[in-house]
């Protein structure tokens, strides 16, 4: 009689292998304000190092990336650059808020009326259901024209406070700066690299392995996030969700 007669089944070396690789964590950040307060110059900056010589309002989102090695685990920021002209945001707007982790707003510190925006933009978040357990920060830009500053750091902090946001002021084009911005950024990462809420570390199997977590795709951050919550709960053998932003 037969191996498989006697009920026992010969696998596959293909779907036994258990080719476990180690994924980067991508955190996806959306950086959103006002039309011409710096958004698209300071994820440049942090993205490529220098001050865009030249920049044109940006249609829809641009996207910038930049690998990071935190306490020895690679991570990759994922920048979203969004429109600040609401003529240019709305076919995209769907996408920007979709699985975000970190929101960015941004103001011009010589402008009132960027600041003064602000509940405009938290309000979007809010609509578009970016609980405030995301991580949140305030970024007033173009601190270099000192001469021209029109929000008083003391009422920015007041607001931020209220909105329990940490605030930076800074310069996306002063290079004396380059270290603030970088500093701000990363300090969100860190911020995310400790929140262990999604974000696990995700594996890659071989296709056809049993152990293969679902992969799926939601609209609602919310939901993504107790669906990974749950299924790292129930499933042993699956250390990490797949979720795929
Ligand atoms: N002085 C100064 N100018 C800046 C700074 N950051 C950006 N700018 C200038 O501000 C203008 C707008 O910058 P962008 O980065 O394109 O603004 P944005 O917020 O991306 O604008 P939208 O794409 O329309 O939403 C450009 O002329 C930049 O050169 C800064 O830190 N200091």
């Amino acid at each position: 009689m037969g191996d498989a007669a006697k009920g026992e089944m010969s696998v596959p070396a293909a779907t036994t292998s258990v080719h476990v690789e180690r994924q980067k964590r991508i955190f996806k950040i959306i950086v959103i304000g006002d039309s011409n307060v710096g958004k698209t110059c300071l994820t440049f900056r942090f993205c490529g190092g220098t001050f865009p010589e030249k920049t044109e309002a940006t249609i829809g989102v641009d996207f910038r990336e930049r690998a990071l090695d935190l306490d020895n685990e690679q991570i990759k920021l994922q920048l979203w650059d969004t429109a600040g002209q609401e003529r240019f945001r709305k076919s995209m707007v769907q996408h920007y808020y979709r699985n975000v982790h970190a929101v960015v707003f941004v103001y011009d510190v010589t402008k009132m009326g960027s600041f003064e925006s602000l509940p405009h933009w938290i309000y979007e978040c809010d609509k578009h259901n970016l609980t405030t357990d995301i991580p949140r920060i305030v970024v007033g830009n173009k601190c270099d024209c000192r001469d021209k500053v029109a929000v008083n750091t003391q009422i920015a902090q007041r607001f931020c406070d209220l909105h329990n946001m940490p605030l930076f002021e800074t310069s996306a084009k002063d290079d004396s700066e380059f270290d603030h911005v970088d500093a701000i950024f990363i300090t969100l990462a860190h911020k995310l690299k400790s929140q262990k809420l999604m974000m696990q570390p995700t594996y890659r199997y071989s296709a056809g392995d049993p152990r293969r977590p679902y992969v799926v795709r939601t609209k609602s951050t919310e939901s993504t996030r107790s669906f990974c919550q749950q299924s790292s709960a129930s499933t042993e053998e699956a250390p990490g969700c797949a979720c795929v932003i």
